[in-house]
């Protein structure tokens, strides 16, 4: 990530959202028609500082240059927070040969053991590298935590009004406001992909939730099908845009719009360099009753799917997902 104002000009082939305009409604329109296409676009002038981002970047690489052995210390528990080891997690199991090249480290909401909702699965305390090995580690990613979740809260409000829906529609007790938001630092091998073969940085996946902020560094990777059910799917780059996110909706958002607004398909398929990214999973409160928007439904567009509760949805792709993730440790 580098540094300065960065111009909408920089604009590749997904839009580009430029938040330093105060000109809220065109940002929405802006914004309504990326997530009609496919579901991803950039922001640039987000507001998080982008020497702040290249900081979390330096600590990220910290952390997964320590021996396996004290990674290991902090690995991903019931809550699913902490250490998950390369080719723990398959995106794709259907397609996928092996597991991701890639390991990772998931921050969740702080959550005290002594809090009563650290009874609800995916609640409870962080994990954290000891200070001594990297002092300063947890105060930096827990204020880029703090960042990101203001950011995605921004960017919700925009949704909102790009969904035609009052601006603070999703700031209604029990949708948001105790969200299981999970930071998740990323880190792929250099292994070169094959997909014919089945092998991956990240399988092909939706996101699940409500939004995906991403931060990535120069490596390319990233690639979007925004057309799932074609045969041959084509696959196309989303390159890295210096300084911006890569925003991009989750399974969520799509049924609550009753498909209007896309998760669009997405996998890594890793050029043979060395990676590292940053995503911030926003995902609405455990008990949040996920369905059809007022203003995505008609007589002759009826809700296409049933509600949803997000926890469960949540814990059900998990489950898929990470060998190292037992679900029968907490349950609802
Ligand atoms: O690392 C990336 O570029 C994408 C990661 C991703 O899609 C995910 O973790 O959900
Ligand atoms: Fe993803």
């Amino acid at each position: 990530m580098g540094e300065g104002k960065l111009q909408p000009e920089a604009r590749q082939k997904l839009e580009c959202v430029d938040l330093s305009s105060d000109d809220e409604h065109k940002l929405a329109a802006q914004i309504r028609q990326a997530c009609l296409e496919s579901g991803f676009f950039y922001v640039v002038n987000h507001g998080i500082d982008l020497q702040f981002i290249n900081e979390v970047f330096k600590h990220s690489k910290r952390f997964f240059s320590l021996p396996l052995e004290e990674k290991m210390k902090v690995l991903q528990d019931k809550n699913n927070r902490g250490y998950t080891p390369y080719a723990e997690e398959m995106l794709d199991p259907d397609k996928q040969s092996r597991g991701d090249s890639k390991e990772g480290y998931y921050i969740g909401v702080e959550i005290l053991e002594t809090d009563t909702r650290a009874k609800k699965p995916l609640h409870g305390p962080n994990l954290w590298p000891s200070s001594s090995l990297l002092p300063g580690w947890r105060e930096i990613m827990e204020k880029y935590f703090e960042e990101s979740l203001i950011l995605s809260r921004k960017l919700i409000k925009l949704l909102a009004l790009a969904l035609y829906l009052d601006e603070s529609y999703f700031n209604k007790p029990g949708m948001l406001d105790d969200p299981m938001a999970a930071l998740r630092l990323l880190h792929y091998s250099a292994e070169r992909s094959i997909p014919e073969l089945g092998i991956l940085g990240a399988g092909a996946h939706c996101d699940y939730g409500m939004l995906t902020l991403l931060a990535t560094d120069s490596v390319p990777g990233l690639q979007i099908c925004r057309q799932k059910d074609a045969t041959p799917q084509i696959w196309e780059d989303v390159l890295p845009l210096e300084g911006a996110y890569v925003v991009n909706l989750g399974a969520m958002l799509e049924r609550w719009s009753n498909g209007l607004f896309r998760a669009t398909l997405h996998r890594v398929a890793n050029p043979g360099k060395e990676r590292y990214s940053i995503a911030f999973f926003m995902e609405p409160n455990f008990d949040c009753l996920v369905e059809c928007l007022p203003t995505c439904h008609s007589d002759i567009n009826p809700p296409k799917y049933p509600p949803m509760i997000s926890g469960h949805y949540l814990l059900g792709r998990y489950i898929v997902t990470h060998n190292g993730f037992d679900s029968n440790a907490k349950s609802s």
